[in-house]
């Protein structure tokens, strides 16, 4: 089954038809920030089969500019704008998607994990919102380390009894375009015709790209699969460096999650057949959260594709180096979480 594709722009986006949409709406938590503000342009350019008929742009503060800004683009979409937790709740309720791309970036010499004593508790608290005012979104996590922060939202929305593991996921769709991208650069395809999965988590090591199963099929020197291994593996500490200070990917993570976002409108729409690596519960390994490709339908996750078939490489990176990292870091979350919440 090939990924789903994504979604083309159509230049005359008044000739937009809602007719056949269900009522769409999509929270973007910290969306006044880096990723958050192209992520909810994108949205608000959204159209069918993805069209998002309201964006709630969240953050503790200069979202209503944001928003005020976002709704003079002329398309459909309605936005809105909520700053600081007292407008939390209203840019929640009756949301269908929440997409969390709140906290700090890396800087140069970080990893994602020394983001984690500031992250853990932005998306523990906006999780535990989410669970209060639409417990039946799917939420999707953006902010760093997702190999902790999905851990700790889920155990914050079971400690309000409405964790759903059809409803929760990681965000790992910036690996997938940074693979197809790579490869496409590499073999001289276009990448639009790329697919490959990328398992496993979203930190270094554990970005695990198979791509014994590019397509169109092609074949990898060792020294080629080693680099582009690598490539993918580093591709957010190739932005960090370039930004220098400045921050983080965010336009191509805005483009990787509006990717996300519409194909799970498109799911939630009733579409077949969609798919996407996301970071999910998971039976595939031993680690609890794991990524790989998932079938999207009407509740969320529809069906886990698992693993399928891997290269010896693949299988021997798998289980020294994706699977013990990824356990840590989904372990690190879980006894956080408890350690400060259920004291
Ligand atoms: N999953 C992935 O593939 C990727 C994840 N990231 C992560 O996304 C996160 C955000 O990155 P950027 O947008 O570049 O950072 P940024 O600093 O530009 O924006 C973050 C926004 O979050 C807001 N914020 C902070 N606390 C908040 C709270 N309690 N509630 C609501 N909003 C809050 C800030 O006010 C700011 O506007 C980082 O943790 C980064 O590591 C970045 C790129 C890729
Ligand atoms: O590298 C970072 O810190 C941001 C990120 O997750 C990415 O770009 O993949």
């Amino acid at each position: 089954m090939m990924l789903s594709r994504a979604i083309k722009f159509a230049p005359a986006a008044r000739s937009l038809s809602t007719s056949v949409q269900n009522n769409m709406k999509v929270a973007v938590l910290g969306g006044a920030g880096g990723i958050g503000q192209p992520l909810s342009m994108l949205m608000k350019l959204s159209h069918p089969p993805a069209f998002v008929d309201e964006v709630a742009v969240y953050d503790i503060q200069h979202a209503k500019g944001v928003a005020a800004d976002l709704s003079h683009i002329d398309t459909a979409a309605k936005v809105t704008g909520h700053d600081g937790e007292g407008e939390l709740a209203d840019a929640l309720k009756g949301s269908n998607i929440v997409i969390i791309p709140a906290g700090v970036p890396r800087k140069p010499g970080m990893t994602r994990d020394d983001l984690f004593n500031t992250n853990a508790s932005i998306v523990a608290s906006l999780a535990e919102a989410c669970a209060i005012n639409c417990p039946e979104a799917c939420i999707a996590v953006i902010s760093n380390p997702v190999n902790s922060t999905v851990a700790i939202a889920a155990e914050a929305l079971k400690k309000h009894g409405v964790y759903d593991p059809r409803r929760l996921f990681g965000v790992t769709t910036l690996d997938v375009v940074r693979a197809r991208t790579f490869i496409a650069g590499k073999k001289g395809f276009d990448p639009k015709d790329v697919s490959v999965p990328v398992i496993g988590g979203h930190a270094g090591g554990t970005i695990l790209p198979l791509l014994s199963r590019t397509e169109p099929a092609t074949s990898f020197t060792d020294e080629e699969r080693d680099a582009l291994t690598h490539r993918i593996q580093n591709g957010g500490t190739e932005v960090v460096e370039a930004k220098a200070g400045a921050g983080s990917a965010t336009l191509s993570m805005a483009w990787a999650g509006a990717q996300f976002a519409f194909a799970l409108v498109r799911a939630l729409n009733g579409e077949k057949n969609v798919v996407e690596c996301t970071m999910v519960e998971s039976d595939v390994t031993s680690c609890q959260y794991f990524s790989s490709q998932v079938e999207l339908g009407v509740n969320g996750v529809e069906r886990n594709l698992g693993l399928g078939d891997l290269s010896d490489y693949e299988k021997q990176k798998l289980e020294a180096e994706v699977i013990p990292e990824l356990q840590k870091s989904i372990e690190k979350g879980q006894k956080w979480f408890h350690e400060q919440y259920q004291k």
